[in-house]
């Protein structure tokens, strides 16, 4: 079997990780994990870490390092036969340094989006609780104003996307990722891309990945998962 492919996506709120990450695993076949996603089925299963962790995200908090890397590195080790690329873990050192003893990355990316764009960008969101579906009144909106395409639920707004919350979000991201964005760099697997638009990102984002992995496994890795 050829080698697997690990990928980590860095990235402040708002800065397209998620949508980045869709388009990759659509195209590369790897295996999406996101770690919000992860939470909030963890939530709605009632798990152990589950209800630890509701607390923190109903007051808009990291959950703390333990009761992530507890919930995240199992996970990971069911993926030992999918290439995968984690989008929302390693948030901290502390998650990064766990990380790192569990398995070896071979690419990093960290997207560099201007504050101003990012403060636009979340300005605008709203989100289907329940699923976590996530949309953009302007890049992406649902297909009926104010309700969720597939459920036809109701959208909300996140208390800390209105712009009293955001600025203070965005600077303690920023605090918290420098040391892990410090480490990659040092590890030499970071690949840093800096734009205003996603679209315009892309490319550079799929032609890291088209020299990174072997064209015959993504095509391995898309016959597993389709
Ligand atoms: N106008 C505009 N909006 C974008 C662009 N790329 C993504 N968006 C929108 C989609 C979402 O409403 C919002 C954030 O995108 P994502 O949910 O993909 O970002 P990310 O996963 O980094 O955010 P998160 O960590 O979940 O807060 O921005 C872009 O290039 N232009
Ligand atoms: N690696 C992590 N470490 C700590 N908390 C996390 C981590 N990933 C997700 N969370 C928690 O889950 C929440 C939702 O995560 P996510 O869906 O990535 O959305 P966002 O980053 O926009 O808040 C975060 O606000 C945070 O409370």
């Amino acid at each position: 079997m050829s080698k697997l492919f690990r990928a980590v996506i860095l990235g402040p709120p708002g800065s397209g990780k998620g949508t980045i990450s869709e388009r990759v695993a659509s195209i590369f076949g790897l295996q999406h994990l996101s770690s919000g996603d992860f939470l909030r089925q963890n939530i709605t299963a009632n798990t152990e870490a589950g209800i630890l962790a509701k607390a923190y995200i109903e007051k808009g908090a990291l959950v703390p390092d333990h009761v992530m890397t507890r919930l995240m590195l199992p996970r990971l080790e069911e993926m030992t036969r999918h290439s995968w690329l984690l989008d929302g873990f390693p948030r901290t050192l502390a998650q990064a340094e766990a990380l790192n003893s569990a398995c070896d990355l071979d690419v990093v990316i960290s997207l560099n989006i201007p504050l101003e764009t990012l403060k636009e960008r979340l300005r605008h969101r709203w989100i289907h609780p329940a699923s976590g579906r996530v949309y953009n009144m302007c890049f992406n909106p649902p297909r009926v104003q104010g309700v969720d395409d597939i459920t036809g639920e109701p959208l909300i707004q996140h208390e800390d996307d209105k712009p009293e919350a955001l600025v203070a979000r965005l600077r303690h991201y920023k605090d918290v990722a420098k040391p892990v964005i410090d480490l990659y760099r040092a590890k030499g697997i970071l690949h840093m891309f800096s734009d205003t638009e996603t679209d315009r990102i892309w490319p550079y984002v799929s032609s890291l990945l088209s020299a990174k992995i072997p064209t015959d496994h993504a095509d391995a890795q898309r016959a597993t998962t389709h």
